[in-house]
């Protein structure tokens, strides 16, 4: 079974824990705890493959060494960037996070692949009092090789899915594309054994 972490990061109160729960449950409960962190696990079956889902849900911790990030940034294999449509100071937020997670340094550090990102405007509902416009979100995301979209976790809960399946999905393209880059010891190896002990067997 392959393991897909995924980090829901962003502002606060910007709607990480409603999209995480609206993505689990189908549902929009509204308020939701937001003085402890969480890793909600599910089992998903997709592309033909059984996977095991863990999603990360920090706590509001706006002290919180801003941008280090560091274990966030190493223990997920994707991220879903949240900010709110009507609170432009959340996009700055995202913005800034984006950029951490591709620094080049942050980037190479671990990975052979970049990080599956995909930046959310959420409360899509709130357009009448929108702060940020729909092409500053996908300028910020075609800029920084990022998937995009505009919803509302307390409206839409099609959308919601789709946009966990998205970013799932191109989790599961890049452990692909690992796969094919990683260099290919394990088969060298076995060639080198097949070679030495392999003629030997059949000369036995
Ligand atoms: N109108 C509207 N409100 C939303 C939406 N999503 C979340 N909210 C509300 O926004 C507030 C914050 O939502 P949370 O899901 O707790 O946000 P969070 O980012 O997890 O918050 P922290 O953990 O405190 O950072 C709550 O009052 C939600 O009901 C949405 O799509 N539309």
């Amino acid at each position: 079974m392959n393991d897909v972490k995924l980090a829901v990061l962003g502002g606060e109160g910007t709607g990480k824990s409603a999209l995480t729960v609206r993505f689990l449950t189908k549902r929009f409960i509204g308020e939701y705890a937001s003085n402890f962190e969480s890793i909600y696990s599910k089992h998903l079956y997709l592309e033909g493959k059984q996977l095991n889902l863990e999603i990360y849900d920090p706590c509001s911790q706006p002290k919180k060494a801003k941008f280090s990030l560091t274990s966030e940034l190493h223990w997920a294999d994707g991220f879903v960037i949240v900010y709110d449509i009507s609170d432009r100071s959340s996009f700055a937020f995202a913005k800034a996070l984006v950029y951490r997670i591709r620094e080049p340094q942050t980037s190479h550090c671990k990975r052979a692949v970049e990080s599956a990102v995909l930046l959310v405007g959420n409360k899509q509902d709130l357009c009448h009092v929108r702060e940020v416009g729909w092409e500053e979100g996908q300028k910020l995301a075609l800029d920084n090789r990022c998937q995009f979209c505009e919803l509302s976790a307390a409206e839409q809960c099609l959308e919601v899915e789709m946009m966990f399946i998205r970013i799932i999905k191109d989790i599961l393209t890049n452990f692909k594309l690992k796969e094919k880059r990683r260099p290919s010891g394990s088969k060298s190896m076995a060639k080198l054994i097949n070679n030495v002990f392999g003629k030997r067997r059949k000369s036995v």
